[in-house]
């Protein structure tokens, strides 16, 4: 069988990651990540084999970032593209599953974009950067929202009139789908289990940070709601608040809804409690320094991770692990330790040596003894991406097939 080439393509708010994945091997033959995009000091970073290269972005604009990675595509994929699949952050109740974009689906993306401000604009300019080059091939969407369609009607509904929901889509989405489903699936995999299958808590702990319960391989409840903002404290997102802070702000501080938004999204999370950074590196480095903000916000950070987990155990019939990943998650000992001392009651407990970070940072499995699995799990999005794109593409060949037979 041949090797069939995907490009996935991931717009974040102020990054662009990507990757051109081969269906065989688990390493891209090409990768890449440009950062502080909206900023004067947009840069790319890329990597092909041997090869790395650093290139500016001078204009800090996702379109800039397409316009460089594009021709990269050509000169480093050795057979033509099979498809291109872009993360969308937001789909709304649309999509349960992967979806070939055509103008329907672009539709609905600008209809939630105004529910995923940081996120859906820039993947819309991806979408169409990548169309302009690569008009005769798939483009194919893969939401964060799709994986936790499966969460019932007790964990999705908020507790408002009844026509908020049925005419106006206000209900609890969830994101970080295409990770939870991977590490979940992942877990099961190192635990020697069926794959797919497993009763797990797993937490997702990147600029933007969430909680699931899954249960063979279905979303149960998760952390966040109509919007990335709610639940956990992230990098610069406040996560959960009291909802009357809204009208306490505009009432008594006299502010507009623009800098509430603001406020809660870009200034608050890690940055705004620790007045330092939102960077979790520079904030466990500042607390060993005696920084008594950093200190703060670690010690918030991983309380309310911890009770969001104790809450979504109820979700479960059991608990065979719970599960490490995203940047901090997988890459910080202090934030696993500290979260796990608030989860005893579970009877949850970390091996300190195995917590320790290894070189090549594997999967692994870090409890003591007589605790319930632990798990550090490196994700991998770009890669489950290119899986469900292979897969639809598998799909919709084969009722192709049946069609004219
Ligand atoms: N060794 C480390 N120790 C603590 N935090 C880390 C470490 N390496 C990366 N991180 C943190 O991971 C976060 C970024 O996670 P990442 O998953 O890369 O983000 P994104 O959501 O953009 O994919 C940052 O807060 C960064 O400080
Ligand atoms: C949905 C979300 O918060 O995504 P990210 O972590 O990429 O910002
Ligand atoms: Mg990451």
């Amino acid at each position: 069988m041949t090797d069939r080439l995907v490009l996935v393509i991931n717009c974040g708010s102020s990054s662009l990651k990507f990757a051109l994945l081969g269906e065989a091997d688990r390493t891209p033959v090409l990768s890449g990540l440009a950062e502080r995009l909206g900023t004067a000091e947009g840069v790319l970073n890329w990597k092909a084999g041997d090869i790395r290269e650093q290139v500016l972005i001078a204009d800090g604009t996702h379109r800039s970032a397409m316009a460089e990675l594009l021709p990269l595509i050509t000169r480093f994929a050795q057979q033509p593209l099979a498809a291109v699949g872009h993360r969308i952050v937001h789909g709304g109740e649309h999509f349960t599953g992967a979806s070939v974009i055509d103008d329907e689906v672009i539709q609905a993306i600008k209809d939630s974009s105004t529910l995923a401000p940081l996120h859906n604009p820039a993947q819309l300019t991806g979408i169409n950067e990548a169309m302009r080059v690569f008009e005769d091939i798939p483009h194919i969407a893969i939401f964060d929202t799709a994986f936790h369609q499966s969460m019932p009607p007790h964990a999705y509904r908020y507790a408002l009139p009844e026509y908020l929901y049925t005419e106006h889509s206000v209900r609890r989405y969830g994101f970080h789908g295409t990770s939870h489903r991977y590490v979940s699936r992942q877990a099961s995999l190192l635990m020697g289990m069926e794959p797919g299958h497993g009763a797990w808590l797993t937490a997702h702990l990147g600029n933007g940070c969430s909680t699931c319960a899954v249960l063979d391989g279905r979303s149960l409840d998760t952390s966040m709601g109509l919007t990335p903002l709610e639940g956990l404290v992230m990098g610069t997102r406040s996560g959960d608040v009291d909802p009357n802070l809204h009208s306490h702000l505009a009432r008594n501080l006299g502010w507009d809804l623009e800098r509430i938004d603001n406020m809660l999204n870009r200034e608050s999370g890690l940055l705004g409690l620790s007045g330092l950074s939102n960077d979790m590196r520079t904030l466990v480095a500042a607390r060993a320094d005696g920084h008594a903000g950093a200190s703060l916000a670690i010690d918030v950070f991983c309380y309310r991770l911890a009770r969001s987990l104790a809450g979504l155990a109820v979700a479960l019939p059991r608990l065979d692990g719970l599960i490490f990943t995203g940047g901090i998650g997988e890459n910080s000992p202090l934030v696993r330790e500290l979260t796990v001392r608030h989860l005893a009651l579970f009877g949850l407990a970390i091996d300190p040596a195995a917590n320790a970070t290894p070189p090549g940072n594997p999967a692994r499995q870090i409890q003591a003894e007589h605790s319930p699995a632990i798990l550090v799990i490196p994700t991998d999005e770009e890669r489950q991406i290119a899986e469900e794109c292979l897969a639809l593409l598998d799909f919709t060949a084969t009722q192709s097939a049946e069609q004219e037979a």
